[in-house]
């Protein structure tokens, strides 16, 4: 199998330390990634603004980053957008290096393909098995989406089709509209995160949170306390006027 970048452009945004913000908060990176132009950007907008927006220049590798809550948790997200020009050939090559560390760093994935598209549903398996071989904790949570859900007319991928790989790869699946269903959206992304912050618990890793203290405000009374004490000693301590 080969993964190939087609433009020959292929650079993933920077990771930037995690930001925090005066409180606990679970770091959470997420890629999306899919083969042709399946909707990822879109679908990451949307979740993150609630709005479809049609057109997009072609992706990069843009890093979202949010505060964002999820049943209760304060979540610092991180979100990858990988590039969508990336081809599954007979091997692998060039893609792989930023492809690789891009899911090397991510801690949860949503493999993206568009029902209109039936190549980029064949893609879904072999950019399955590359996430799997760099992290081979199989706990490691993967998603896969049908998008583009309400082109019915156009469609080339059946439900069964998805619902069959998903089965086979022991996966998540759900067939979404993100131009028409919000709602669909946020919960794969919900779930997604749900699925990230339980492992954190599972394997109790404390390093992904991250805790900075808040600055402690002045105690007004002990400094007042301390400015009495010094002014007195120092009344003490100062030679007799009379
Ligand atoms: N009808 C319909 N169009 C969609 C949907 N989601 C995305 N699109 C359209 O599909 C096209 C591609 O969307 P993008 O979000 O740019 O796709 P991408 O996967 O990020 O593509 P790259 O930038 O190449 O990585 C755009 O014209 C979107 O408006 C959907 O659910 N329904």
């Amino acid at each position: 199998m080969r993964l190939r970048n087609m433009s020959g452009n292929f650079l993933l945004a920077p990771i930037p330390e995690s930001s925090s913000d005066y409180v606990l908060h679970k770091d959470i990176k997420l890629a999306v990634m899919g083969s042709g132009n399946v909707g990822k950007s879109a679908m990451i907008v949307r979740f993150l603004t609630k709005r479809f927006i049609g057109d997009y220049e072609p992706n990069t590798g843009k890093l979202y980053s949010r505060i964002v809550h999820v049943e209760g948790d304060q979540l610092s997200l991180q979100i990858q957008d990988t590039p969508g020009c990336i081809q599954v050939q007979d091997d692998f090559v060039q893609v792989l290096d930023s492809l690789s560390r891009c899911v090397q760093w991510a801690e949860g994935f949503l493999l993206v393909y568009s029902i209109t598209d039936y190549s980029s549903y064949q893609s879904i398996r072999p950019l399955y098995q590359h996430i799997r071989r760099l992290h081979p904790n199989s706990k490691t949570p993967i998603i896969i989406v049908g998008n583009k859900g309400d082109l019915l007319h156009a469609r080339q991928v059946q439900t069964n089709d998805g619902i069959q790989l998903a089965n086979e790869l022991g996966s998540v699946f759900l067939e979404i509209s993100t131009s028409e269903n919000y709602e669909d959206v946020c919960d794969v992304f919900q779930h997604l995160c749900k699925e990230v912050s339980k492992l954190h618990s599972l394997s109790g890793e404390k390093r992904r949170s991250s805790l900075i203290p808040r600055p402690k405000s002045p105690n007004m009374q002990d400094l007042k306390r301390r400015f009495k004490q010094a002014l007195s000693s120092k009344v003490k301590s100062s030679p007799s006027m009379g």
